[in-house]
């Protein structure tokens, strides 16, 4: 298993270039299978989960070639095996994208259930309750979703889908699923994330009618076949999020390329008030930040977009920490989301939770240690602590860094960190 090991105390400076967003190019790779055309995918990040969609997406029977540029080229013309096995399901839960598109295309799917995972139990019912309503017939068996259309049926309907709560990958399924379904859908309570809006816009280009996407209402009138397409998917806000905090936490002057300012709202106003310095500049967004001792640790709650993205949660909670002053952190998408504190913690965090709150008493001196990454955002947390800390600090099981972070230590090598990965026995 690789660790990365970061001698911390260094200032941060210099551009760095951020990447299409993982959580866009999942569903986007899924909505490749909806068409028998080839789909050219641009600005494809480099991470574990990516090669995970696309070894799930071949064992389909379709063809998918990633080059250097991080373009992907995908025919799924001879898609033949529409299924998603546990194998392959159990290290990402994204591979629930592959639901809608193969029941609206084939009229059936055999997707495995995703399972729990470290920060929550994280169900689908939402997913088979709307696909249901769109005229499919699902029976959960042996830990796999089972979909089929009724007999004499070759498409989805279009149906009225109102979700219990908002779900971001629950909105993309049927944004899929709809595309090709008999008449017009109308998803209520839709989530509103750009990556959304991102996959929409492929749809579209795809030849799909979609209104109404980035807001809580989105209208899809169905069509018979979709058609290929070229699409560059959109950068990723939740790694641009972490490296303001990074810069944040270190200080420093970084330009973060291709990074949207628009899709930060949230974070951006809290790493204002905090005391940094942010601003639009040409391409991308800077940040100025003397370091965190002269900031103020600011109190936050998560909830969906436009809202403080839970994603975001476990980085600039590891800012707060070395901060001044205390400030409430509430989760309130995932019940399970404080993984990170107990190494915060270890490495002289003072941090106290009581339920879906974690109080931050900031002005922590942080000092290195051995911590353990327990998921994806928390290794991030640890990263930006271990920039700070005094000492070494050696941060384990970074396999879940890797599944959505394309190649973060030589970025942040290149703005100017101390820091290397340390490569071990594959897990
Ligand atoms: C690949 C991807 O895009 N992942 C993102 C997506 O995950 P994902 O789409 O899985 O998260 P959801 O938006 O669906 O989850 C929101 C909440 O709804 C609950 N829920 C969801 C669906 C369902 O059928 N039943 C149910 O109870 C979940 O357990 C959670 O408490 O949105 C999350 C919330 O912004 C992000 O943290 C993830 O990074
Ligand atoms: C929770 C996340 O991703 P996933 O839904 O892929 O587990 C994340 O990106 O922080």
């Amino acid at each position: 298993m690789d660790k990365l090991l970061i001698r911390g105390g260094r200032k941060l400076g210099g551009d760095v270039l951020i990447s299409g967003a993982k959580n866009a190019a999942l569903p986007e790779l899924c909505a490749a299978l909806l068409t028998d055309q080839p789909v050219t995918l641009h600005n494809v990040p480099r991470l574990q989960d990516v090669s995970t969609m696309l070894k799930l997406i071949r064992n389909m029977g379709v063809r998918a070639e990633r080059d250097e540029q991080g373009t992907v080229r995908i025919d799924a013309g001879d898609l033949h095996n529409p299924e998603a096995p546990y194998e392959l399901v159990k290290t990402m839960r994204a591979s629930v994208l592959a639901l809608g598109p193969l029941i609206a295309r084939f009229g059936q799917a055999k997707v495995s259930l995703p399972g729990g995972c470290a920060i929550g139990s994280r169900p689908v019912d939402q997913h088979i309750k709307g696909l249901q309503a769109m005229g499919a017939e699902i029976v959960v068996e042996h830990g796999y979703m089972i979909a089929r259309l009724p007999a004499g049926r070759t498409r989805l309907k279009g149906a009225r889908i109102l979700t219990d709560m908002v779900t971001v990958t629950g909105t993309e399924n049927f944004l899929m699923a709809a595309a090709l379904a008999e008449g017009e859908t109308l998803l209520e309570n839709a989530a509103q994330e750009p990556e959304i809006v991102d996959l929409a816009e492929m749809l579209i280009r795809m030849g799909a009618k979609i209104e109404g996407h980035g807001t809580g209402q989105i209208r899809v009138q169905g069509v018979e076949r979709l058609h290929g397409g070229e699409h560059a998917v959109v950068a990723d806000r939740i790694e641009a999020g972490t490296f303001l905090c990074a810069v944040a936490a270190a200080g420093g002057d970084v330009t973060l390329r291709h990074a949207r300012l628009d899709h930060l709202d949230a974070v951006v106003d809290k790493l204002r008030d905090a005391g940094c310095e942010i601003a639009a500049v040409e391409g991308g967004v800077r940040i100025v930040s003397r370091d965190a001792t002269q900031l103020k640790a600011q109190a936050f709650r998560t909830t969906e977009y436009p809202g403080f993205p839970t994603d975001m949660q476990a980085q600039f909670m590891a800012l707060n920490c070395v901060a001044q002053g205390s400030a409430a952190v509430t989760e309130t998408i995932f019940e399970n989301r404080f993984m990170h504190v107990n190494e915060l913690v270890r490495l002289g965090a003072g941090i106290h939770v009581d339920g879906k709150v974690a109080v931050v008493e900031g002005g922590a001196k942080l000092s290195g240690a051995t911590v353990m990454a327990t998921d994806l955002r928390a290794s991030a947390s640890l990263v930006i602590a271990g920039l700070v800390a005094d000492g070494e600090t050696l941060v384990d099981r970074i396999y879940h860094l890797d599944r959505g972070y394309d190649r973060m230590e030589a970025k942040l090598r290149g703005l100017g960190a101390d820091i290397e990965r340390i490569s071990g026995t594959p897990s």
